[in-house]
């Protein structure tokens, strides 16, 4: 006791300095800038933070996140959520620059794939290391240029034919989701293409991933929703459940259908017509991933998150795009006039090749028993119509198909902005929110204009971005030509060969370009860096030949059926709640002409 009193200030000393030491060292590792703590987002309140935020509908956080850059700019706020790891908001395209750039030290982390596993397990999504890159590769093959050719000329036409019947079928009935239509098309062809199975829309399997989809989402936003779904999570373990055995099916049915591909392959290498070019590369992915990954569960996890980073996203994309065109008149006329320019550019370059006669539209190598369109679709390219590919980039902006993304730091790391971020630190950007921020895109951000990814071809400011561009793509170009054989670089060649023509009709007519004029940092829609999205090209060819197909050569008039605004249900994509209802009207019964084939002429 004596002693205690003697050496009682001391210990009070020593006790006073482990503490201040204990807070500055917890200081120094916590997230700041220039030494100081960050700013505070609107609304945060003391203990719950941004809590009770995150529990709103996903429509008010957007909302939400959108005044938060509205508020800030560029700079990066703090993000507070009780139970959770500490994080922060980035706006800056330049900090976005560095975590595309820094792949391995900004990865999904525990944070992502405790919330995702079940779902995607060690699909490409959520795999790291050299699971990732076999991944990656096997999708790098099954994207290479011709298979997208195949896509656009044979799989693609076919069941754009069909969905266009489905449209005539409807001529004033009762409203059609159009979602359900883009979804049914994005659903046939990468169930076909990539798994070599008959798959639609409305299968089970689909419903119970939308709903996988929906429950996944919410454990982002919810915090406690470890203990919701002990009490309340039948449905979602429900549907896990039928994914997972979709999943096990897909690769059951790649492992029986191995042989009997090969010998069709070899039969029908030497005269493949529309058809057995589809038959040739059907199930290519599934049988790519089986080949490099061989464990049938990482085969099955892959191929479930491959056919959900290819049909929902571009269906998704489909269905906004025509939101906004229903509700912009004047976008349509343009497409319409930019499509019957093309057409008649187009009969009068064959007339004047005084080709063997064949019809203004030549149509494209389908089978014989599937609908031919009237229109050949495969015109529709991206080089032809810039116009449209504006529409459609202008339709990806406001409504971007991954709307939030999140990744952790796997080490302490300083962002280009000065902000220190310790280890295991939450990193979020909401792309609806940059995708409107007014410093990166004009004052004008909230508006729809497509005009905004145009140029003029004789060369203005932004010339140099566009050559930038397409530099980056004859590179990805040239990595496919390893994989191609002789046989189809000819092919390739051919094709090039028509897609000059086009495109220089076009030039010849126009004086302006398509033009992204951003950096993935500033419009990241499809991700940036290593891990940048492996299906641009393809979701850029199918919504450049549905767009013009479904809006001007079906030979109908669409008009929106709903009231009020359109929002975006949970998912971890950006699905239309409710669906896209639309009346089907014959063409001209709204004043204007059909285009093309349909009445015979090229004028609207
Ligand atoms: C408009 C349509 C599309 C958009 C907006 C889009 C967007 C994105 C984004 C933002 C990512 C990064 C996701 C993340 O890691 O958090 C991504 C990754 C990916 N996308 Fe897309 N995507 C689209 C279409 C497609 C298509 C058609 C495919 C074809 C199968 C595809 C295949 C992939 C793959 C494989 C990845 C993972 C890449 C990796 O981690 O290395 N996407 N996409």
């Amino acid at each position: 006791m004596g002693l205690l009193v003697e050496y009682g200030h001391y210990i009070l000393a020593a006790a006073v300095l482990a503490i201040l030491v204990r807070a500055v060292s917890a200081s120094r590792r916590s997230i700041r800038r220039n030494g100081k703590p960050l700013r505070n987002p609107p609304d945060t309140l003391p203990l719950l933070g941004n809590g009770l935020k995150f529990l709103q509908s996903r429509w008010e956080l957007f909302g939400w996140f959108d005044r938060c850059q509205r508020q800030f700019g560029y700079e990066t706020v703090a993000l507070h959520v009780p139970t959770l790891p500490p994080g922060v908001l980035i706006h800056d395209p330049r900090n976005l620059d560095f975590v595309f750039k820094s792949e391995g030290l900004f990865t999904k982390g525990d944070f992502v794939k405790r919330r995702s596993w079940d779902l995607f397990g060690n699909g490409i999504i959520n795999a790291d290391g050299d699971l990732w890159k076999l991944q990656r590769k096997a999708g790098s093959a099954f994207l290479n240029t011709a298979n997208l050719r195949v896509l656009t000329e044979v799989a693609l036409p076919q069941y754009l034919a069909e969905a266009v019947r489905h449209l005539r079928s409807n001529v004033g009935k009762d409203p059609v989701d159009l979602q359900n239509v883009f979804h049914e098309i994005t659903t046939k062809l990468m169930g076909k293409m990539a798994y070599n199975m008959e798959m639609h829309a409305d299968d089970d399997f689909s419903k119970c991933f939308d709903y996988a989809s929906g429950a996944t989402a919410e454990r982002f936003q919810n915090p406690l929703w470890p203990i919701k779904e002990l009490f309340a999570g039948s449905e979602m373990r429900k549907s896990i459940r039928v994914v997972k055995d979709f999943g096990r099916r897909i690769v059951t049915s790649a492992v029986r259908d191995r042989n009997e591909l090969k010998s069709k392959r070899e039969k029908t290498a030497d005269s493949p017509d529309g058809d057995s070019k589809l038959d040739q590369i059907s199930g290519s992915l599934i049988q790519s991933l089986l080949e490099a990954l061989g464990d049938e569960q990482i085969v099955a996890d892959a191929a479930l998150t491959y056919l959900s980073a290819g049909r929902d996203t571009t269906g998704q994309a489909l269905t906004w795009t025509f939101y906004l065109l229903l509700q912009h008149p004047s976008a349509v006329s343009k497409i319409r006039q930019e499509v019957q320019d093309l057409l008649s550019q187009h009969a009068a370059a064959e007339a004047e090749e005084e080709d063997p006669p064949h019809p203004t539209n030549s149509s494209p190598p389908t089978s014989a028993s599937a609908p031919k369109p009237e229109v050949d679709p495969t015109l529709f390219t991206p080089a032809a119509l810039p116009y449209t590919t504006a529409v459609f980039y202008e339709a990806l902006r406001l409504f971007p198909p991954i709307p939030f993304e999140i990744r952790q730091a796997q080490a302490d790391t300083t962002l280009p902005d000065g902000t220190f971020l310790p280890k295991h630190s939450v990193l979020v950007w909401c792309l609806w929110a940059m995708h409107r921020s007014r410093l990166t895109w004009g004052p004008d951000a909230d508006e729809f204009r497509p005009e905004r990814f145009l140029t003029r071809e004789d060369g203005d400011a932004k010339e140099g971005e566009v050559v930038e561009k397409e530099e980056e793509i004859e590179e990805e170009e040239d990595d496919d030509d390893d994989d191609d054989d002789d046989k189809t670089k000819q092919e390739r060649k051919i094709g090039r060969e028509k897609e000059e023509v086009i495109a220089a009709a076009g030039r010849a007519r126009r004086t302006t370009k398509f033009t992204l004029g951003k950096s993935s940092a500033e419009f990241p829609v499809f991700y940036g860096g290593a891990r940048a999205c492996l299906g641009r090209k393809m979701a850029e060819a199918i919504a450049v030949q549905v767009i013009p197909t479904v809006l001007v050569a079906a030979g109908v008039r669409l008009e929106g059926a709903w009231e009020g605004e359109r929002r975006s249900q949970l998912s971890l994509t950006l699905p239309m709640e409710g669906g896209l209802p639309v009346r089907v009207v014959r063409m001209g019964d709204g004043g204007e002409k059909k285009v093309g084939a349909h009445d015979g002429n090229d004028s609207s």
